[in-house]
């Protein structure tokens, strides 16, 4: 158990405070911000809150199985490690090769972020089952060979972020003046050769967010790999069936934990209105605001096949590295076993939408 000199953690938010008073202020704030007024970020947890669980009762079954798979690979429950950038600023002597060791451990999927302070190479190395989260670049050889690295690194899935075409106004970290890296720390998959610039040093500056990325880049990559592809950032029905057309394989309803586009609904809000347009065709996941097992519960019962964790998990690994995330995970799972128990379900497939009532 994670302690320090006047914290016990019992549940994933007291990791918050932990981590807060290991890091760095100007590194919290990165982590913790959302855009603009927040109002996002505020909202996806305040959605969570707002639902209510209806239990089912003398089911007469056994505890819970949570294992199960998503899109060919087995998961030990139904959570993964959402992408999220710069592991070293939050333990800076191993970053992501920490997190995909506690994410193996568990036998839970990483998605691990295009924007690593290590090579996918490197996470690789320690890592289990990975998936490879990617910003389309405007440079295509570069994304290319990006995706090109992660199949021969083993990545099972390309995770692309779609809700990007520019950054979010993150105003905490302009108040930090926080715009780039500290020396020593870079975007490691950013530095290898393929970039038709030659632009090769790993700075921030040299990852472009687009605006010019357009269907027309998915039905691309659609082309050049045989990897399962989802589209993280989905929040509208419309775009959910496009993707679908597109022959993409799964969907991740996301608002990338309101930090791009500030008054976005809730995550957990737009669950239903998605899962309708995809009507099952492709496996759809969820993240934003997930803290605890009745979260989870909550957003498998309204159709997701699986939730991601962003923050966290930063949260862990800055209070502890592995053993810090390996303690979020363990966390979570006790509270989804518990969750699912007392919601008289014996597996995550036998939730139904009306336990959950708004
Ligand atoms: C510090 C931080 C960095 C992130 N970096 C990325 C990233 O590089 N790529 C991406 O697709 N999403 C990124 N995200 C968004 C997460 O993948 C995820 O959508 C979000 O954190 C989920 O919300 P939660 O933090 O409330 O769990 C980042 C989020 C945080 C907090
Ligand atoms: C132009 C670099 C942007 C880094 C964004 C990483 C991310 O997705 C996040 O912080 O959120």
């Amino acid at each position: 158990m994670i302690r320090t000199t006047h914290m016990e953690v019992f549940n994933l938010r007291d990791f918050e405070d932990v981590a807060r008073e290991k890091l760095d202020p100007v590194y919290y704030d990165y982590f913790a911000s959302g855009a603009q007024d927040e109002v996002t970020l505020a909202a996806n947890e305040a959605a969570f809150r707002r639902l209510a669980l209806v239990p089912r009762i003398l089911r007469g079954h056994g505890p819970p199985r949570l294992a199960g798979s998503v899109l060919g690979c087995e998961s030990s429950m139904p959570v993964l490690l959402a992408p999220t950038a710069f592991h070293r600023l939050a333990w800076p002597s191993e970053g992501e090769a920490a997190t995909a060791r506690a994410a193996r451990e568990a036998g839970v999927i990483m998605i691990a972020a295009m924007l690593s302070t290590i090579t996918i190479e490197e996470i690789a190395a320690a890592g289990g089952t990975l998936w490879f989260q990617l910003y389309i670049q405007p440079d295509l050889g570069f994304t290319e060979s990006l995706v090109r690295r992660a199949e021969a690194a083993g990545c099972r899935a390309l995770v692309v972020t779609v809700d990007s075409p520019a950054l979010g106004r993150n105003e905490r970290g302009d108040r930090n003046d926080f715009h780039d890296l500290p020396p020593g720390i870079f975007c490691a998959n950013m530095r290898g050769s393929g970039r038709s610039d030659g632009r090769n040093d790993g700075h921030v500056r040299q990852v472009s967010l687009s605006p010019e990325i357009s269907w027309r880049h998915v039905e691309w990559l659609r082309g050049v790999t045989r990897l399962p592809i989802l589209l993280k950032g989905v929040l509208h029905p419309a775009d959910a069936a496009q993707a679908v057309s597109c022959g993409v394989d799964g969907l991740i309803v996301s608002n990338h934990g309101g930090r791009q586009l500030d008054t976005t609904p809730a995550t957990i809000d737009r669950l239903p209105v998605i899962a309708d347009a995809v009507g099952g065709q492709v496996p759809l996941l969820l993240d934003g605001g997930v803290r605890r097992g009745t979260d989870v519960v909550k957003a498998l019962a309204l159709g997701a096949s699986a939730v991601a964790l962003g923050r966290p998990v930063l949260w862990g690994l800055a209070g502890g590295g592995a053993d810090g995330v390996a303690q979020v995970l363990s966390l979570l799972r006790r509270e989804l076993e518990n969750a699912l128990t007392l919601c008289g379900a014996d597996s995550p497939g036998a939730l139904t939408k009306d336990q959950v009532v708004g």
